[in-house]
């Protein structure tokens, strides 16, 4: 008998969405002969009446879909399902959701999230009783047992871009330029854009500094005679004192940001220095998807079907060592990733005399 299969894409949106979509409906519906079925806004689209759903074919990818930013799909990264808004309060409707996608008749779903949607997706699959494979995708990089996630590599490419734009008219100025890139509570981005960038300070989440540390890092710059110094710091990076940068959300609670302006104001008050910031925002997400996440995209859309078809679900599709493989959902919902000190590309920043921070000493080349 033909099987039916949903897809669906969760959270914040990034480059390789739809490369990844394409490669499940692709592999699933040409090499297995199933049925394909998108669900549309994430959860969303099955917790509505009636749902948002459609069928995905093979020529519905004969466009630029494997090019194109965004998700063709749509996402959603606001309103928990378990705690849903309501003008009486938070109420769970994640039955409406479980109800809905058994109402699809499916035989499995599979949910291209980073570890926010993860957790939930996880909970609403097991109250389904439905077989659940999981496709990492952010472009914090932030989730556990992959060595990348889907739109990452695109991401630092942005960020690179734009470090390669400031470093010329911070050199024609002799200025200190701060780019304040995003990454939530982890530091991937800052790490590799700081060294594919050339950078001279990075400041992320998961290592102390101070600024007498960054005054420093500049000054020492300038002793060997560049009068330009460029730093990256990751949106998460708290102040020197430990608080954090927030900005306030006009309909209540807060976001990251401000931190990059935060450091530049130190510096102005210390040193003088003449300080630019640049905040790079959504343009890390909207990017059309490099090679390389074009390919990632792609093996773990084939490897989520093939996990599909062998019966291990319950599983999350990886990278991992140059090739794929699968962890449990358990393990992605309970472990975080944070940037570590042994990461190669933090050893390779202290290498480069770029200054993190207070990184453990065992690890200081
Ligand atoms: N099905 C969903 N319904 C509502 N909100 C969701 C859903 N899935 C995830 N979210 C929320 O989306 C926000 C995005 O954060 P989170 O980082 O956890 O998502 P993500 O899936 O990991 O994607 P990304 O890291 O790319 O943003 C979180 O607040 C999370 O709770
Ligand atoms: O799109 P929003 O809700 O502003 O979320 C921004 C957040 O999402 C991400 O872009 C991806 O998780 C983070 O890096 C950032 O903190
Ligand atoms: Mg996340």
């Amino acid at each position: 008998m033909t099987k039916r299969i949903a897809v669906l894409t969760s959270g914040g949106d990034c480059a390789g969405l739809n490369a990844a979509i394409r490669a499940v409906v692709l592999h699933a519906n040409t090499i297995y002969g199933w049925e394909v079925i998108g669900i549309e806004d994430g959860t969303r689209g099955v917790m509505e009446r009636p749902m948002r759903v459609h069928p995905l074919a093979p020529s519905n990818f004969d466009g630029h879909m494997l090019r194109r930013a965004g998700t063709m799909l749509g996402s959603v990264s606001t309103g928990d399902p378990f705690a849903f808004p309501s003008p009486h309060g938070p109420v769970d409707r994640s039955e409406e959701i479980v109800t809905g996608l058994k109402d699809l008749g499916i035989d499995g779903l599979i949910g291209i999230g980073g570890d926010g949607s993860m957790q939930i997706l996880d909970k609403i699959m097991q109250r389904a009783d439905l077989p659940f494979v999981g496709i990492p995708k952010t472009i914090d990089n932030d989730v556990f047992g992959t060595d990348t996630t889907i739109g990452f590599d695109t991401a630092v490419t942005v960020a690179v871009e734009a470090l390669d734009r400031l470093h010329p008219t911070a050199q024609s100025h002799n200025r200190v330029m701060i780019l304040e890139v995003m990454g939530r509570d982890a530091g991937h981005i800052a790490t590799h854009a700081a060294v594919a960038g050339g950078a001279d300070v990075c400041l992320i989440p998961e290592f102390r500094y101070s600024i007498d540390g960054v005054v420093e890092a500049i000054q020492s710059v300038g002793h060997h005679g560049r009068r330009f110094s460029l730093i990256v710091v990751a949106e998460a990076t708290p102040k020197s004192d430990g608080t954090q940068a927030m900005r306030p959300r006009p309909g209540g609670g807060e976001r990251y940001g401000g931190i990059g302006e935060w450091i530049g104001d130190e510096l102005e008050k210390r040193i003088g220095a003449d300080v630019r910031v640049t905040t790079l925002g959504h343009v890390q997400r909207g990017a059309e998807p490099n090679a390389a996440d074009r390919v990632l995209a792609s093996a773990l859309g084939v490897h989520a079907v093939d996990l599909m078809a062998k019966g291990k679900t319950g599983r999350v599709a990886v990278w991992r060592n140059r090739g794929v493989g699968d962890v449990s959902i358990e393990d992605v919902v309970s472990n975080k990733r944070p940037v570590s000190a042994d990461d190669i590309v933090v050893r390779t920043a202290l290498g480069l005399g770029i200054y993190l921070g207070d990184v453990p000493l065992a690890h200081q080349p």
